[in-house]
């Protein structure tokens, strides 16, 4: 039996730890690496810093099983991906680390892989190119070498991998595919990999491996079920094979937990915070396995109620055979430390845990559980009360008929208005007067004339080219979400609080913690400014409840929607005070709408109907004759149209140029009832989009969408690009809508249906 030779699991552990660096050392070695500043060597040095420090910090916090190959240069699923040698040919080259950031970052003659979000968390992985040819190889080099890395500073380690049903599960089709092929058709020649991937650690004497199985939280099919239990069948029979411990995060294994019971793996991993699976239920489906329970939540930044959890664990520990204690996902969605917090309220202070904090409870929780008497156990409480009260409705605006005629006489817009997405390029001098401002060097009444200088170039920018509802370019804010975060009360903000978001990119989520109110008006006096420049419509530009919401670590003591209609009325209240300062054209933006769907369809509709009323609850004060925008950044809208639509919104402009116009073949798109503006240029690349391009895509708009409701916009906002590529990209934009329109000017011989 595997069991026996396996080393039992250690007492404590945690399924992951942020690799960026407490002072995000690993983000500027890659930065300089890809801007040439450095070396390969320079670069590996610094991983095998971040990875030394990280190994020997962790175990210095008293934590037994350490994990390893969860540090990577970009993505743990591209890593993965090499493991499988699953790369594409056209990305292969003679080094294989550019080979590998070829497929995340592209190359000059190749675009990267696909990007998405993991899960319903702001991390995004690398979506691997999977097809009926690919050959599959194991290339155990970054696992081995990182468990060898440890054991060379005295250290055991655990190396993790994506499982198998996860990864193929997250796999797209390879381009070129057959119809119908998908990934997971591979399961049989992949599991023979992970079988040698796993032989190659049992011969470095790895006694554990952990495979991550996410996927399996989600509704899954009876196929997808069977591709578990062959999984796990395989790879448990092996002889040659670590001990084998399966962690499933973000939610219930639901289906998948009688599934992965009965197949001969060692070790399955739980998310005790998230997870609604009564423990008893666990306990007895899990007998005769160790169980890694995620008791410290790796999702948010809050303390850990210690009677709670031991609680838990106590129970859980009277049916199976081992507990170990640990977090409920990787730690690497939270920030570093506390440590350096020293700006923090105090009292704000001692209800938060970061990545190193966390670590702290799980140490404390192990040594409490094995000091507990092995009694009786009391029963976990249910903690998932609560009722679902009905929506509260808010329908102050009239029919969309109504508005749309108040509209269109009070702003007198052209055929196809142009316009943009709010942010305007962020200038160098506006990030050094931000970085001055910080360091106390730059007065406020300088920084905002500088403010003000940027909004003014960017109306007469606009003015100049000839949009026809401006905006004033957003330069106030660093960020869409911490702007407001940092103009309203319950909100704090952290100073190195970094997370991942994906690569080298970092965010800095701010943390709601207590009851939001707004003290005062937040952006009207910029968009009070930028009307004083100019007699076009001026757009207010908000951030809508959802995504302030979504982009920042919440209080767990509220439900969800009751902090998201607080949110909402803040915003209300701006949107009220932007309209009575005469800002005629609104946008709330909610980019991360779809984020925090819930993983299984069974909770989705009601979190819609939440999302949804909450931002009705923000917009809804608006008069008639307000226009009222949205913006979402994705083009798959399929699955939350319903839920778009229910916004209300006047206008909804969403991401399509860098889809090729994919959401326009979506059905629901096309009977889309209110003003639509499908991107018509991709900001994500320097590149100045073709005249010819840019006609294109509109011509494809206006075959699907009549005339009257359409606009034309980029595809997201532009403060990541320059004012020369902008420039000549809203020049180009605004003469292709101008061709439109001459055509679609009523002529004697033709209609709009034969643009
Ligand atoms: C991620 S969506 C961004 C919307 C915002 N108004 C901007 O233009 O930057
Ligand atoms: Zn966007």
């Amino acid at each position: 039996m595997p069991a026996e030779r396996t080393s039992p699991f250690p007492a404590s552990t945690v399924l992951g730890y942020p690799r960026i660096g407490p002072d995000r050392e690993l983000k500027r070695a890659l930065e300089r690496y890809w801007d040439g500043h450095a070396t390969a060597g320079e670069l590996r040095q610094e991983g095998a810093r971040v990875r030394e420090r990280t190994w020997r910090h962790l175990r210095s916090l008293g934590l037994d099983a350490l994990p390893s190959n969860t540090f990577s240069y970009y993505d743990q699923v591209l890593d993965t991906a090499v493991a499988l040698d699953a790369v594409p040919e056209r990305y292969r080259g003679p080094s294989p680390l550019d080979t590998y950031f070829a497929m995340a970052r592209g190359a000059p003659d190749v675009a990267p892989l696909r990007m998405t979000k993991w899960f319903d968390t702001n991390y995004h992985y690398i979506v691997p190119e999977i097809g009926p040819d690919t050959v599959f190889r194991p290339v155990p080099d970054k696992a081995v070498a990182e468990a060898r890395e440890a054991r060379a500073l005295g250290l055991d380690t655990r190396p993790v991998l994506i499982g198998p049903v996860t990864f193929l599960l997250l796999a797209q089709a390879a381009p070129g595919a057959p119809k119908g092929f998908h990934p997971l058709d591979r399961l049989g020649d992949v599991l023979d990999v992970y079988g040698r991937l796993l032989a190659a650690l049992a011969a470095e004497g790895v006694s554990w491996a952990q495979l991550d199985e996410p996927a399996l939280v989600a509704d899954r099919t009876g196929a997808e079920l069977d591709a578990v239990r062959q999984a796990y069948e395989h790879l448990g029979t092996l002889t040659a094979r670590p001990g084998l411990f399966v962690a499933s995060y973000f939610g219930d294994l639901g289906e998948a937990l009688p599934v992965i019971a009965r197949t001969p793996v060692e070790a399955v991993g739980v998310d005790l915070v998230r997870g609604r699976t009564p423990v008893r239920t666990l306990g007895e489906e899990l007998a005769g396995k160790t169980v890694v329970a995620g008791v410290v939540s790796g999702r948010d930044v809050w303390r850990t109620g210690r009677d709670r959890a031991l609680a838990t664990l106590r129970a859980l520990r009277a049916h199976v055979d081992r507990v170990v204690v640990s977090t409920s996902c990787s730690l690497l969605h939270v920030p570093h430390s506390l440590e350096r917090e020293t700006g923090l309220d105090p009292a704000l202070l001692r209800r938060l845990a970061f990545a190193d904090e966390k670590v702290a409870e799980v140490v404390e929780l192990a040594r409490l559980l094995k000091a507990a008497p092995r009694v009786e156990p009391f029963p976990a409480p249910d903690v998932h009360g609560g009722t679902e009260a009905g929506l509260p409705v808010w329908e102050t605006r009239s029919p969309y008929p109504v508005r749309a005629a108040a509209q269109a006489e009070h702003l007198g817009l052209p055929a196809l208005p142009v316009t943009t997405i709010g942010s305007f390029p962020q200038t160098d001098e506006l990030r050094a007067a931000r970085a001055a401002l910080a360091r106390g060097e730059l007065p406020v009444p300088d920084y905002e004339d500088r403010v003000r200088a940027e909004i003014e170039r960017a109306v007469r920018v606009q003015e100049r080219l000839g949009l026809d509802v401006l905006v004033h370019g957003e330069p106030e804010r660093n960020d869409m979400v911490q702007y407001f975060a940092e103009h309203l009360d319950g909100f704090a903000v952290t100073r190195h609080g970094w997370v991942q978001s994906y690569g080298s990119r970092c965010t800095r989520p701010p943390i709601l913690h207590g009851d939001v109110h707004r003290p005062a008006p937040i952006t009207v006096r910029w968009a009070r400014y930028a009307r004083s420049l100019t007699d076009r419509p001026v757009k207010g530009m908000l951030t809508g409840p959802v995504t302030i919401v979504a982009w920042s670590f919440r209080r767990d003591d509220l439900p969800l929607r009751e902090v998201m209609l607080q949110v909402a009325d803040a915003v209300r209240a701006e949107v009220l005070d932007l309209e009575a300062a005469g800002v005629s054209v609104i946008q709330v933006d909610e980019p991360a709408l779809r984020e925090l769907m819930p993983l299984r369809r069974a909770a989705q509709d009601a979190y819609l109907a939440w999302a949804v009323a909450a931002y009705r609850r923000a917009t809804s004060g608006a008069g008639d004759r307000t226009q009222i925008h949205t913006h979402l950044c994705y083009s798959d809208a399929d699955q939350i149209i319903a839920a778009v639509d229910a916004l209300d919104a006047d206008v909804t402009t969403v991401e399509s140029a860098r889809s090729h116009g994919r959401v326009l073949r979506e059905p629901a798109v096309r009977d889309f009832g209110r003003g639509l503006g499908p991107g018509v240029y991709d900001i994500h690349s320097p590149r100045v989009p073709a005249a010819g391009e840019v006609e294109e895509l509109l011509e494809a708009v206006l075959r699907v969408l009549p005339a009257e409701r359409v606009w034309v916009n980029p595809d997201c906002g532009l403060k990541t690009r320059t004012y020369e590529q902008v420039e000549a990209a809203l020049a180009t934009m605004v003469a292709a809508t101008g061709r439109l329109r001459a055509r679609l000017a009523p002529q004697p011989s033709s209609s709009s249906s034969s643009v």
